[in-house]
């Protein structure tokens, strides 16, 4: 059985893809188990909300401490695992998942970002492109013109930056969907260097 990694940048509909096929599993009584890790508080502990309104509450939140071999119950019959925000799991999370593939004969859907942004891949990102049989990008327009958006730009009071912890949870007014075009151009207007090799 297979491990995917739908990726994209913020606000792709990765969320909405995952609780539609959640949807689909569940209109066909088959199980389907939501999981996402803990650290992602925006709408509450266990919920899982798109943008769009659509939300499902999570089966089980993955904590950093969680031992995904131990932790995790193997309900009856099992038909898919997906897993949101999964950029926030760390690489030992995602080998984990990797190796219930086969232990539990079921497929693992991973939604999240593939990199922050400051255009660095987040550690259990990295470790499903190295993983996953299947990857598959998410895409959405630039914000800022119509090309497709590749990049994350992450403005503090309205100024592009490239500094700060990677991990700061937020929605629209922290995080834009930009080209590298429009990404290096707000970096510029901001007298901001794009990020050194
Ligand atoms: N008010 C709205 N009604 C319907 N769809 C919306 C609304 N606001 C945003 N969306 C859509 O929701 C999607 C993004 O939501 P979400 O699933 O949260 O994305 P992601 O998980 O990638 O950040 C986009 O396709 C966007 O067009
Ligand atoms: C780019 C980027 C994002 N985040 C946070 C911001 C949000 O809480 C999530 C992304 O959610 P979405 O459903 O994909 O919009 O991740 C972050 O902490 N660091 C970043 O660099």
């Amino acid at each position: 059985n297979k491990l995917y990694f739908r990726h994209g940048p913020v606000s792709s509909a990765k969320t909405l893809n995952l609780l539609s096929v959640a949807h689909s599993y569940r209109s066909q009584n088959k199980t389907v188990l939501l999981l996402k890790p803990s650290l992602d508080t925006r709408f509450g502990n266990a919920t899982i909300k798109s943008r769009s309104g659509l939300e499902k509450t999570a089966d089980f939140m993955i904590e950093d401490t969680t031992d995904l071999l131990v932790d995790l119950q193997k309900p009856k019959e099992l038909h898919c695992i997906l897993v949101d925000e999964v950029q926030f799991l760390s690489p030992h999370h995602i080998s984990q998942l990797r190796h219930i593939t086969s232990l539990w004969s079921v497929p693992i859907i991973c939604y999240g970002l593939r990199t922050d942004f400051r255009t660095r891949l987040f550690p259990g990102s990295k470790r499903l492109l190295e993983l996953a049989d299947n990857i598959e990008e998410i895409k959405t327009t630039c914000y800022g013109c119509n090309r497709k958006a590749l990049f994350n730009l992450k403005h503090v009071d309205g100024v592009a930056v490239v500094d700060g912890p990677s991990v700061q949870l937020g929605c629209e007014e922290s995080y834009f969907p930009t080209c590298f075009t429009c990404y290096k151009k707000a970096l510029t207007q901001a007298d901001t260097e794009f990020p050194s090799d």
